[in-house]
């Protein structure tokens, strides 16, 4: 199906044109939405609409999900071996697509153009990790049983059609991250994209239908903002979905589980984020700096692991927030993620600057101090925030407790160990935490007790593809990566029984 024409004056340039294409993709084929509506893209980056997408309703998701079931009566058969090879052919292309991928990133995100290469080479650890997993992961194992003459026979089976409902702060790492652990095990997808981020889900899908999977093995949906829930409402309760894997905030992931639950469907969950980073006086405060400065405002702190509360020793707390202002207000320069120079782009959407205000006021309405930018939209086109730092946090703010999901920045002052771990766990949230300090003791005390799923020790990033990635609490359940544990999220355990006639 052609491409719609608002594809021919692209504010960029492609090195392969036939990448992009302004539609969703189901049964390996571009089709529009039932209702012909499409939706608005908007680079962050100039406030402006550059791109639209097929706007797709729940009227849409029956032939997507026939057509995932379709394809997974054939692709489910298919030896792991085979499986794998085509996960590596998806991986090469996707790989060689790097440029243009990083391109469209930028304008469907406000990331820099250095950020999106960078979402692209994490993402490609995903692919990459699963071509492995997809021979490996999928074992199962015989059991001598506590019975005479019995034996218990262990296999794994792909879980069926699965549902990705997939966030828009790295829309290419987190679609790989789902989909290359569903194809490896043996599962075909259904995916729905974010409302600002559809162009690059259907790009990957694309490369998946030239690396040879089978059609329908991969389908997205693209949809707008006002039919997101009713999509992703009927890809949870339609019966041929074996499984829903959700990115995103934990108020919509408890819909989620609600509508899932009433299948009793399987589901991963990895919501949203509250993560303390610690630093302690005899912490390497060059490591901590440098490891809170990528961390921190990576995609202008729109992502669910960065740090949402800096909790600094009283001993080293003036002299680590003088240099973390220095270093903030020298390297970061705020622009549009193209252009060569910026190293901070804009916020994705408008709803996260508003968000971001509104917590910036109440803290410093409740004692904060401004130590750099003012916490407010900057003028002008685009979705900017210069990057913002508070001092003197206190427990009672709205920052402390809610994700903040945005440039801006509260250090915390505290005093011992003790103090710091009781506040560091004084919040539903589980999903990450860091600690800075070189007392191998306090190391693990801190690692056995901080109440969520990973953990840096003087380490500021806690995501790759080797290593479960996931949280606990109410940042959800299940695991996205690392060995046997995300490839199972796609797999059911069956146990055969076998009775061995005169055995000896
Ligand atoms: O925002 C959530 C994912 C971030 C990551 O994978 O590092």
């Amino acid at each position: 199906m052609a491409k719609n024409s608002d594809l021919q004056q692209l504010p960029f340039t492609l090195e392969d044109p036939d990448l992009l294409h302004n539609k969703s993709y189901v049964n390996g084929k571009f089709i529009d939405s039932s209702t012909g509506n499409r939706f608005q893209i908007i680079d962050p980056g100039t406030g402006k609409p550059w791109a639209s997408c097929p706007d797709c309703t729940a009227a849409d998701v029956e032939p997507a999900v026939q057509s995932a079931h379709a394809a997974f009566r054939i692709y489910s058969k298919f030896t792991p071996s085979r499986r794998a090879q085509l996960l590596l052919k998806w991986h090469q292309l996707i790989v060689a697509a790097r440029e243009d991928l990083a391109r469209i990133l930028v304008h469907e995100t406000g990331k820099t153009l250095a950020e999106a290469r960078g979402e692209i080479d994490y993402a490609t650890t995903f692919s990459w990790w699963f071509v492995g997993e997809a021979e490996r992961g999928v074992h199962g194992s015989t059991v001598v049983s506590a019975i005479p003459g019995r034996r218990g026979v262990v296999i794994k089976q792909p879980i069926g059609v699965a549902a990705a409902l997939v966030p828009w702060n790295f829309p290419i790492a987190l679609v790989l991250r789902k989909a290359a652990a569903a194809l490896a095990a043996g599962c075909t997808m259904v995916a729905k994209t974010s409302p600002e981020t559809p162009l690059t889900a259907v790009c990957l899908a694309h490369l998946a239908s030239k690396a040879g999977f089978p059609p329908g093995t991969l389908n997205v949906l693209t949809t707008s903002l006002e039919n997101t829930p009713g999509v992703a409402e009927a890809l949870c309760v339609h019966p041929l979905v074996k499984k829903v894997t959700f990115t995103g905030s934990t108020r919509v992931g408890k819909i989620i589980s609600g509508l899932c639950s009433q299948n009793l469907k399987k589901t991963t969950l990895e919501l949203g984020g509250n993560c303390p980073f610690i630093v302690f006086d005899d912490a390497n405060v060059e490591q901590a700096l440098g490891q809170l400065m990528a961390l921190k405002w990576r995609h202008a702190g729109q992502a669910c692991i960065t740090s949402n509360r800096v909790f600094v020793q009283s001993g080293i707390y003036d002299a680590f927030v003088e240099e973390l202002v220095k270093r903030s207000a020298s390297s970061l320069r705020l622009g549009h993620g193209m252009h060569e120079e910026t190293t901070l782009g804009a916020l994705t959407t408008p709803r996260g600057l508003d968000k971001a205000e509104e917590l910036y006021q109440d803290a410093v309405a409740k004692g904060a101090k401004t130590a750099l930018g003012r916490g407010k939209r900057e003028d002008g086109d685009g979705y900017f925030m210069a990057p913002t730092i508070l001092t003197e946090m206190t427990d009672d703010m709205a920052m402390t407790h809610e994700e903040i999901f945005a440039p801006v920045l509260g250090v915390y002052r505290f005093e011992t160990e003790e103090e710091v771990l009781r506040r560091a766990n004084d919040t539903p949230y589980g999903l990450a935490g860091y600690v800075f300090t070189k007392n191998v003791d306090r190391q693990w005390r801190m690692f056995e007790n901080l109440e969520a799923g990973m953990i840096g020790l003087n380490a500021g990033n806690s995501s790759a593809a080797e290593t479960p990635f996931g949280g606990i609490k109410d940042s959800g359940h299940g695991k996205e990566s690392g060995k046997d544990v995300a490839i199972n999220e796609y797999l059911i355990t069956k146990t055969g029984t076998m009775a061995i006639e005169n055995h000896y």
